[in-house]
């Protein structure tokens, strides 16, 4: 890695990748720790604000102006087209003046009156540029991806090359660049102080018209298919020094808040620096287990009635608060009564993290924008850091049972001793329901701040939607969180939380669970006629499974067989037990059990 330069570059986002008002959408970039913005003209016609005070406000924020845009079809046009252009242009590079930015974007032309004449355009963008530099702006052309006769960034670049123009360069997207496929091995080629903009874009991979993934899909870099650090890389080696921007069409981020959009753009922005070695950040711990997983709850009863019948134990008593761990192996469960009472009744609310370093995983987290969380501890207490996860889950990192460490349990009074040997091992798996318009702000939250990988994102058809959801997990498999998005809010089903324990032996532990007096999840015969048709299980075998409830799944490693109590509050449990070389978490089988689970609240 080449070692950081003493000044990370700058970094801008375009005002057309957040909502609200120009005034809204410019404080939350400055909030967010942007240096800049780029301008979108449609964002400063709708402004009360005249270019004089955007101005004023940006300074006051302390906000550049890196780029404003875009000047459309321009060039390669008839000779009574160009005289309009350039007066258009005239004007607005008056009010750039006005605004304080000195560059401007020309995207390629895709207008039906240009003809496919190189150097018509590079004769035509040199006289933009002409009268640009007689206002002291320089012109940025940009290739788009479904431009009319330049759509490729080599080809804007011959262009501009063509040109000779000192105040005309290009400007780099990298949608464009990698929506087409294109190579970006030859940018490092062209002259660094001739890449006048860069602007960054990731995106899922989608079949579909490139216009329209290009103004609806776009994500922010991490957040998609695209090798974002590869082309970064690129683009350096070439020289260019200038900002890195943000370009973001989406749908979702023209929808929803623009605090929380900026922040998670400028976590995207810090990473991805931090993966081609321009900046320096506290290296990610990674968490090595699941120490707790807590409840909030009014009323514990119906919860820890669920978790007694799973054979946990109460095992200790904070000694300050109204909080019980219960315990079974090394799955443990806080259930917590403080505090006001939930409207959605029993929620998972925390987790604790094992952390080889839980400083320096505060201090990352902290890097990335986290917000970190006071901690809510009694003098004699022991300390524990803490941060919030976009969807307000508060991640606390743990060191339990480490000599030298501050240990969580400290603040425990022991209490019931287990009567058998556990059954449930440990926490396999967590499940956390987001936000609709945060699944990607997740996932790239806990991958950069946490330094899981995210795993391939899985639709689950649900009988009233669809539930999007994507793993996250250390290498080890110590760690896996799920995170899904639901359809409708007011869908408690599938938005539900869970918490699933490992076992070695999921017919025992159903069976005691059912013995205690549990009620597991009924699956329908349906399921298991088609799972004898899908593999040759023994007809002893099958039967148990039909009459416990247990579901079955298996991939090239191993089989999974799972099962799931009813849900309580926004929680239910699952019982899981994974044979070491599966990966999954029996995807094929969660239409079956969100059904399930429909007729189960109905009933
Ligand atoms: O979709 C567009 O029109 C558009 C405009 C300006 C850009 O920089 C861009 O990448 C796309
Ligand atoms: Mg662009």
């Amino acid at each position: 890695m080449p070692t950081p330069p003493t000044a990370p570059p700058r970094t801008c986002v375009a005002t057309v990748s957040l909502s609200g008002s120009l005034t809204e959408r410019l404080t939350a970039a400055a909030r967010a720790g942007f240096d800049g913005v780029e301008i979108f003209e449609n964002d400063l016609l709708a402004s009360p604000l005249d270019a004089a005070g955007i101005r004023a406000r940006c300074a006051d924020l302390g906000l550049t102006i890196d780029l404003y845009q875009p000047l459309r079809d321009i060039e390669a046009v008839p000779a009574g087209l160009l005289a309009a252009n350039l007066r258009r242009a005239r004007h607005k590079f008056a009010l750039m003046n006005r605004l304080g930015a000195d560059t401007v974007l020309v995207c390629s032309s895709v207008s039906p009156h240009a003809v496919d004449d190189d150097d018509l355009a590079a004769e035509q963008l040199a006289r933009l540029a002409d009268l640009a530099q007689d206002f002291g702006i320089r012109v940025a052309y940009e290739a788009l991806a479904w431009g009319r006769h330049v759509s490729t960034w080599d080809h804007a670049w011959r262009v501009v090359e063509k040109a000779g123009h000192p105040a005309l360069g290009t400007c780099l997207d990298s949608f464009h660049i990698l929506s087409r496929g294109s190579d970006p091995r030859g940018i490092e080629d062209i002259p660094g102080e001739k890449i006048f903009f860069l602007q960054l874009a990731d995106a899922p991979p989608l079949a579909m018209d490139v216009l329209q993934w290009s103004r609806h899909h776009r994500r922010f870099p991490g957040q998609g298919g695209f090798d974002l650090a590869g082309l970064l890389r690129h683009v350096l080696r070439a020289g260019y020094t200038g900002p890195l921007s943000l370009e973001v069409f989406n749908d979702v981020f023209r929808q929803t808040e623009a605090g929380p959009t900026a922040v998670d753009a400028h976590r995207s922005l810090l990473v991805l620096q931090e993966a081609v070695g321009l900046r320096e950040l506290p290296p990610p711990v990674v968490p090595t287990g699941i120490a707790f997983a807590e409840l909030v709850t009014a009323d514990a009863d119906p919860v820890t009635g669920v978790l007694a019948a799973l054979g946990f134990t109460r095992a200790a008593r904070h000694r300050g608060k109204p909080v019980d761990l219960w315990q079974q192996g090394e799955a443990r469960i806080l259930v917590n009564t403080a505090g006001a009472a939930r409207r959605d009744g029993t929620a998972l609310a925390a987790i604790g993290l094992e952390s080889p370093d839980p400083a320096g995983a505060t201090r990352r987290a902290e890097a990335l924008l986290a917000p970190v969380l006071p901690r809510r501890r009694a003098p004699a207490d022991a300390p524990l850091e803490a941060v919030a996860a976009p969807d307000g889950t508060e991640l606390f990192f743990c060191a339990t049972g480490h000599p030298g460490l501050p240990d969580w349990r400290a603040d425990f009074e022991e209490g019931e001793r287990a009567a058998e040997e556990p059954l449930l091992t440990h926490v396999d798996h967590l499940a956390l329901v987001q936000p609709w318009y945060q699944v990607d702000e997740a996932a790239l939250f806990h991958r950069g701040v946490l330094g899981l990988d995210a795993r391939e994102s899985v639709d689950v058809a649900d009988p009233y939607g669809l539930v999007r959801s994507r793993a996250v997990t250390d290498p080890q498999g110590r760690v896996r969180i799920a995170l899904s998005v639901g359809p409708a809010a007011g869908d408690d089903t599938a938005h539900a939380q869970h918490i699933a324990f490992a076992t070695a032996d999921v017919v025992a532990a159903a069976r005691r669970f059912r013995s205690a007096g549990g009620r597991l999840l009924a699956v329908p015969a349906n399921y298991y006629d088609d799972l004898a048709a899908r593999y040759e299980l023994p007809d002893a075998e099958l039967e148990t499974y039909r009459d416990l409830g247990i579901l079955y799944d298996r991939d090239e490693h191993g089989a999974f067989r799972h099962c799931y109590t009813r849900t309580v509050g926004r929680v239910f449990f699952e019982l899981t037990q994974r044979d070491p070389g599966y990966r999954g978490y029996g995807a094929p089988n969660a239409p079956i059990r969100l059904a399930a689970q429909h007729d189960d609240r109905t009933r």
